[in-house]
């Protein structure tokens, strides 16, 4: 039962033993397929969002869990920052809405970095992040979308899912709404399904910042037994075809020694934003949820 498993990851004592969680930074994993792309379809446009050339990218599809793709880390450590700069700075102002919004902890004019990265940073702040919305904004008490809570999706995100999906075969996807969910380090997210969309054909892109996190997916229903994977800094999982609609949570965010983000020293990134964040991200794990809401050819809800 998903339950089971997701309470065995979750527990400190005893720890989980890690020993099943699939993992396809290890060359012998019978549980993943390589899948190969056609980097003739390579632009100059990955430098702009921050990627390795295509050359490098290792995608993987999962012999037991058809539908669902994870493309291995694909960013430059300077791309990681950029994006973790971006969630963490840019994403979290208005008009998009987060559960700081929600909840009337900041007055109108106050954004959270001002408010936590100021000159007089209010440190409660900084850990009582949870969600981001943008696009059309997930309800949380209806979990329906709607006309009159959508704002712009962002052009740089858009742009980034709908170029990754394109050379992952799904010509068509369109990046109409996003969750961002941060989590600290005692953070777990509920096993769920993610069902609120019109189109539920199109698939689901989930990237992960930070610190890795077992990621848990099991079947249509509750009662069926799940699989865990890593997910580490950088990586992209599609949830498609047959898993789309599959129950799936995050049991336990682990340290990852590895910092896929940091750079070598003397790079040009050093700045200001990036010291704060370095921090931020030494004890956190972000993920960016990205659905297409709309069906093909519909122009509203
Ligand atoms: O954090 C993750 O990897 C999963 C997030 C998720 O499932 C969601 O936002 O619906
Ligand atoms: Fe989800």
């Amino acid at each position: 039962m998903f339950k089971d498993s997701f309470k065995y990851y979750k527990a400190r004592k005893p720890p989980p033993n890690l020993e099943h969680v699939i993992d396809p930074m290890k060359p012998s994993n019978k549980n993943v397929r390589k899948m190969n792309v056609d980097f003739q379809s390579e632009t100059g446009l990955g430098v702009k969002f921050g990627l390795k050339s295509m050359k490098e990218w290792n995608i993987y599809e999962f012999i037991n869990i058809p539908g669902l793709i994870l493309l291995q880390n694909p960013f430059t450590a300077k791309g990681q920052q950029e994006w973790i700069i971006k969630c963490l700075k840019e994403y979290t102002e208005k008009p998009n809405i987060t559960n700081i919004d929600a909840h009337g902890l900041l007055s109108n004019n106050e954004t959270w970095w001002d408010t936590c990265f100021g000159t007089m940073p209010r440190k409660d702040l900084l850990s009582r992040l949870r969600w981001t919305t943008l696009g059309y904004h997930h309800n949380w008490d209806t979990k329906h979308y709607s006309e009159n809570l959508k704002s712009k999706m962002p052009n740089d995100l858009k742009d980034l899912i709908e170029y990754l999906a394109r050379i992952l075969g799904f010509q068509e996807f369109k990046a109409e709404a996003a969750i961002i969910n941060y989590y600290k380090m005692n953070s777990t997210l509920a096993g769920h399904t993610d069902h609120s969309e019109a189109y539920l054909e199109a698939p689901l892109f989930s990237i992960s910042f930070g610190q890795a996190a077992i990621f848990l997916i099991g079947g249509l229903k509750q009662e069926n037994s799940a699989h865990a994977l890593f997910l580490r800094s950088g990586d992209v999982l599609v949830m498609s075809g047959n898993s789309r609609l599959k129950y799936h949570g995050v049991p336990k965010i682990l340290i990852d020694e590895s910092k896929p983000w940091s750079s070598m020293p003397n790079s040009s990134i050093n700045n200001e934003d990036w010291q704060k964040v370095n921090a931020y991200i030494s004890d956190s794990r972000i993920n960016v949820n990205v659905r297409q809401v709309l069906k093909p050819g519909q122009l509203n809800l």
